[in-house]
């Protein structure tokens, strides 16, 4: 099996060339009309050379776009068989080779990676069953479970139209709009001390949705899937992550290289929740819902594996740049649940990866399925195609040749979610009474009351966060918090009043 994931394509003489192979005498003498005189069209190297510079740039993720990453391995520890018929779990100690990558959402690709804001955390196992990829963030829970409000949440976060800047005010406008406000459980944990992670190698990845994982006899569970780090997770304060910011905006980037660079392999734990059906019946909320956890006490962690980071890229752009995730991209036995956020995703991130890449970005090395390999005759030709094309194969599934299905003995699930009723539109917003306030509150006061100082600063962010707004946004964000609890409303306020102080002074 060849692994050509990490590889770098230097030429062993280290004869230089143009793109065209032809070698290069003098790379910087140009063809002229005597030695002053003007350039010559003739001078195709030249040309050349401008020309694939005025290309470097593709288009960055949107959103996602400042990321690191590494390659690895997972190890299975744990027999979960019962749960999974993935091939990756089939035996205690299988290791599948793997790539993540971690991210920051909101800013730019070259903004700060200590920034207030999600972390993503997505890795790509480069299985026999093809590719499996876990699209995961740093964070359980997420903002939305209206997959049409994306678009309008993520603007928010990024700079106003007219101004060209970050702007408070569309930040907590969105947020603390009534029907939005599903959203607070999220920015919770957004503002508190694990909204600016000190390193990547120092926090945890969730898968957040619920998923449907299934077992070689046909039964099914939901699942959620928990990465936890080995180092311990650990913070920065919103003082140095903003310090952080200014001195280096690489500054997760170069943790992660450095601690591989230095044999420090960074490593978590990955277990996982499960539910059955009837389980899910029972909840307080609908098991498709984004915005809740699943009480640890009911559904206990079960550990499946370990996950280790041992090999930086020996490129950047070949192998993390031009890396795709999708949460499509899955294996037998793992699919996607009916979470309408993640039924979305489904179709965001390959649409992405078309127009980002090129619609054969499948092809790229860091992407191609090595372990497994594609043969799918149907899907051919297509700007850069570049692994032979499937020669003179048929390009369609001809009768004259035998072809080999290999998941068709797979037992079927026979029992099965059912679903029915009208096709209707609806706004899964904000839920009248207090359900969706519910855990964000438990979050304050049983969890953060636990860690010394920590409501403390959580007030302290968001002061300091909502201080640059319009007073009458200030006062919708303390409403929203005076329904999670009142002292923290009460807080926000004065560490809102301090910092305009602040601001007033510059
Ligand atoms: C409707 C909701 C969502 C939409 C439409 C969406 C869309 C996207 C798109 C278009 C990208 C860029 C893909 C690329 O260019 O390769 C992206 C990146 C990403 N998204 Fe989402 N997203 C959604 C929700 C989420 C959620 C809920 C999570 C986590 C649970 C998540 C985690 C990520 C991560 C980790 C990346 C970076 C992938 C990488 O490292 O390349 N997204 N998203």
């Amino acid at each position: 099996m060849n692994d050509n994931t990490n590889t770098s394509d230097v030429r062993g003489d280290r004869v230089v060339t143009n793109a065209q192979g032809n070698p290069l005498n003098d790379p910087f003498a140009t063809q002229r009309v005597g030695q002053h005189g003007p350039l010559l069209m003739q001078d195709a190297n030249l040309i050349e050379l401008l020309a694939h510079f005025n290309r470097e740039n593709i288009v960055e993720r949107l959103p996602h776009a400042h990321g690191s990453g590494a390659f690895g391995y997972f190890e299975v520890t744990d027999d979960i068989t019962d749960i999974c018929g993935s091939a990756m779990f089939s035996k205690i100690g299988k290791r599948t080779r793997c790539l993540t990558r971690f991210s920051t959402v909101g800013g730019e690709k070259g903004s700060a990676d200590t920034a207030r804001d999600p972390r993503g955390f997505s890795t790509k196992f480069y299985t026999e069953e093809g590719n499996l990829d876990w699209v995961y963030n740093n964070t359980p829970v997420f903002f939305i479970r209206d997959p049409a409000k994306f678009p309008h949440f993520i603007h928010t976060q990024r700079r106003n139209p007219e101004t060209h800047m970050k702007d408070a005010n569309m930040f907590w406008d969105f947020l603390t709009t009534p029907e939005n406000q599903v959203a607070i459980h999220q920015v919770m944990i957004l503002f508190s001390d694990r909204g600016t992670p000190a390193s990547y190698r120092t926090m945890n990845g969730y898968s957040g949705h619920t998923y449907k994982w299934s077992n070689k006899k046909g039964e099914w569970h939901y699942v959620q899937v928990h990465i936890e780090s080995d180092q311990g997770v650990k913070n920065l304060t919103n003082e140095e992550a903003i310090k952080m910011a200014g001195e280096n905006p690489d500054y997760c980037q170069k943790d992660l290289f450095e601690a591989i660079q230095k044999k420090k392999f960074p490593s978590w734990t990955v277990s996982i929740q499960t539910m059955t059906e009837e389980d899910a019946k029972k909840l307080p909320f609908s098991v498709f819902d984004l915005t809740k956890v699943w009480p640890h006490k009911q559904f206990p962690l079960r550990r499946v594996g370990r996950l280790v980071l041992n090999e930086n890229p020996l490129n950047y752009f070949a192998q993390i740049e031009q890396a795709a995730f999708s949460p499509s991209t899955t294996v037998p036995y793992q699919e996607p649940s009916a979470d309408p956020v993640l039924q979305a995703r489904l179709f965001a991130y390959p649409d992405a990866q078309r127009y980002r890449l090129g619609p054969n970005y499948h092809q790229i090395p860091v992407n191609c399925p090595y372990a497994s390999k594609v043969f799918n005759p149907a899907m051919r030709d297509g700007p850069m195609n570049v692994d032979g094309n499937l020669g003179s194969e048929p390009n369609y599934l001809a009768t004259k040749n035998p072809y080999n299905f290999s998941q068709s003995s797979r037992p079927i699930q026979q029992h099965q979610e059912v679903w029915n009723g009208p096709a209707v539109p609806f706004h899964w917003a904000t839920s009248p009474g207090d359900i969706d306030f519910v855990q964000a509150r438990d979050l304050y006061q049983k969890v953060l009351s636990q860690q010394p100082g920590a409501q403390d600063r959580l007030a302290h962010n968001i002061g300091f966060h909502i201080a640059s707004s319009q007073p009458e946004i200030q006062k919708r964000v303390l409403d929203m918090f005076a329904r999670v609890d009142k002292k923290l409303a009460n807080n926000i306020f004065k560490e809102c009043e301090l910092r305009k102080k602040e601001l007033c002074r510059f």
